[in-house]
């Protein structure tokens, strides 16, 4: 019987979807102080299923900048997609249309609601349609209550199709089983990076005579109705419907509903004609625990992925970036930069490029030893790691850092670092990475003579770090001076306030430490920091890198 059923949804779904539409865009709403995605949508003859080489329609419905990732609803599918490499995609935005080759991503877990990746996309025309008849598209579906509201959690649901639904706003009050029909948006999920969440925006209405205890501690002592096919089909489908306030395109789409994103129930059977047998056997009740199970644990894991999301969204800490040749003094002017704010209530960490050196292989170690080796490019960084690094800082988790041995030129285990309010990020290519640089909300530019560096560095490799002279002058003249010419220098352009002079200059360092300590009064005076800068880093790059 499902199967018949299942066949006959898909029947259904691809008959409207033969003539239904296709330009979808969406803009911005802000909700609760995070970005939800409202979707528009108007008419044409586009058939939006998969051709046959492969493209499909997506949405872009939510662009992460933090991680890098673009997420994109396969309208067709109802699912959702990552793109990556977002600086390559920096001219989309939130509501693009496209037409986009996706696949699967066989590395994400099971549960994640990004599983598939876009490998290519092009703009779907004519996109100037969009903006001049801005109909609604909303999305709405039919799914299960899964978990009820309590003071601590919000309620979930679930359908087949979607996956979890989290219900941020309270809407849902119906007992566990209940069958909802709902309108949704999607949301990014910043913890997993490549998943999204689905929210609950507006209840239309709770389908009757369908709740359901799953666990059995609620039995109902009369059997539910079952329902009739087109009842079923009308209750679990996922539809999006066209709303408008321009007549001539209300009336010519007002029978029209996109079933693209098609959804039937799991565990439908049993609970229209099972659930309630007195003599459910054991295997039975075992397989409803464990999923109650695992429903319980991914609400929290939901739960805690939208808490997140808000934590961000309220106090992310204060980044600072600090760059600048080797042994300009980054080091220095860091420590200077946290004895400073010391007094302050705010908690200060510091993290050095220099941990996240990728291991070099025995046969680069080779290299290492006659002083070949590249360390000042930018492909010996995981950068990577580093973005994550951030990333989970802003959101309020612990991290991992690798402990780097200068002198084996390796890992050597990790350090576990607690969230603060102030980061300091310091190194030679922290502004190199795109990621690295948005995340940074002060980027400061440590400056000193070419000879004082040399001389330096000369030190502290001869030194502490035991190199041979002969090595150590070779290596810094076809390896270390090359790659700050081309690729460290670069990204002064980038810094907010130029030091010259290094860790000596106090006056600026001192400058930058009054305002910052500035900027978190004011910033506790309204509340929150939420990531901004200090006061405008224009006069104090005036002001400091002026010559003395
Ligand atoms: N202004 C300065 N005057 C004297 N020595 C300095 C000054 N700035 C840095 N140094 C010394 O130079 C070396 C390199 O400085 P450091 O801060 O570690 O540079 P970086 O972190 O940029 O490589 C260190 O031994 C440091 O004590
Ligand atoms: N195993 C290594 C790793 C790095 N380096 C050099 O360190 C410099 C960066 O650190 P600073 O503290 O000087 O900014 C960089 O120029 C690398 O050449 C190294 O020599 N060996």
């Amino acid at each position: 019987m499902a199967a018949r059923l299942l066949t006959r949804s898909q029947r259904h779904v691809d008959e409207i979807a033969a003539r239904s539409l296709g330009y979808i865009a969406c803009g911005p709403l802000r909700y609760q102080q995070l970005c939800w995605v409202n979707l528009m949508a108007f008419t044409s003859n586009y058939d939006e299923s998969e051709d046959s080489s492969g493209w499909s329609v997506g949405l872009v419905s939510n662009i992460e900048a933090h991680s890098g990732y673009i997420f994109v609803v396969i309208l067709r599918k109802g699912v959702s997609a990552v793109l990556k490499n977002i600086s390559k995609y920096s001219h989309l935005r939130r509501g693009d249309f496209l037409n986009v080759k996706y696949r699967l991503n066989i590395h994400a877990p099971a549960h994640y609601r990004a599983r598939h990746l876009v490998e290519d996309l092009k703009p779907a025309e004519p996109l100037a349609e969009v903006v001049k008849a801005h109909p609604k598209l909303i999305l709405k579906t039919t799914a299960k209550v899964e978990k009820c509201r309590t003071r601590e959690d919000n309620a979930l649901l679930s359908n087949e199709h979607f996956g979890y639904f989290v219900d941020l706003s309270g809407l849902v009050r119906y007992e566990r089983g209940t069958l909802v029909e709902f309108e949704f948006v999607t949301m990014a999920s910043p913890r997993d990076r490549i998943s999204s969440i689905f929210v609950p925006t507006r209840i239309i209405r709770r389908i009757e005579n369908h709740e359901v205890d799953f666990d059995n501690s609620n039995r109902r002592s009369s059997k539910p109705r079952e329902r009739t096919d087109d009842e079923f089909e009308r209750d679990t489908r996922s539809s999006a419907v066209v709303y408008s306030d321009d007549e001539e395109l209300a009336s010519n789409t007002s029978n029209l509903r996109i079933c693209s994103m098609d959804s039937t129930f799991e565990g439908r059977s049993s609970y229209c004609h099972e659930q309630d047998q007195d003599n459910e056997d054991n295997a039975k009740e075992e397989r409803s625990r464990q999923e109650l199970k695992k429903l319980r644990e991914l609400a929290a894991r939901m739960m805690n992925d939208a808490k997140l999301e808000m934590t961000k969204a309220i106090s992310k800490p204060h980044i600072i970036g600090v760059a600048g040749g080797t042994a300009s003094g980054k080091s220095l002017v860091t420590k200077k930069i946290i004895q400073r704010l010391a007094n302050n209530d705010q908690r200060v960490i510091s993290i050095q490029l220099d941990s996240f050196y990728k291991d070099v292989s025995a046969a680069q170690l080779e290299q290492v030893d006659l002083g070949e080796y590249d360390f000042d490019h930018p492909s010996a960084f995981d950068f990577d790691l580093l973005a994550d690094v951030l990333e989970r800082l802003i959101i309020g988790e612990p991290v991992e850092i690798p402990n780097y041995d200068i002198l084996t030129n390796s890992r050597q285990g990790v350090r576990t670092v607690e969230p603060a309010d102030v980061v300091i990020v310091e190194g030679i290519l922290v502004f190199y990475d795109e990621r690295i640089r948005q995340l940074c909300s002060t980027k400061l530019f440590v400056d000193a003579d070419a000879d004082i560096r040399l001389s330096r560095r000369v030190k502290k490799d001869t030194g502490e770090r035991k190199r041979p002279l002969s090595v150590v002058l070779s290596h810094y003249v076809n390896k270390v001076k090359p790659a700050f010419e081309e690729f460290c220098l670069p990204t002064k352009r980038y810094a907010d306030v130029i030091i010259p002079r290094g860790g000596e200059n106090d006056v600026a360092i001192d400058l930058i430490v009054e305002n910052l300590q500035d900027f978190f009064r004011s910033s506790e005076e309204d509340g929150q920091t939420n990531g901004k800068s200090p006061r405008p880093p224009v006069e104090l790059k005036r002001s400091l890198s002026r010559p003395h």
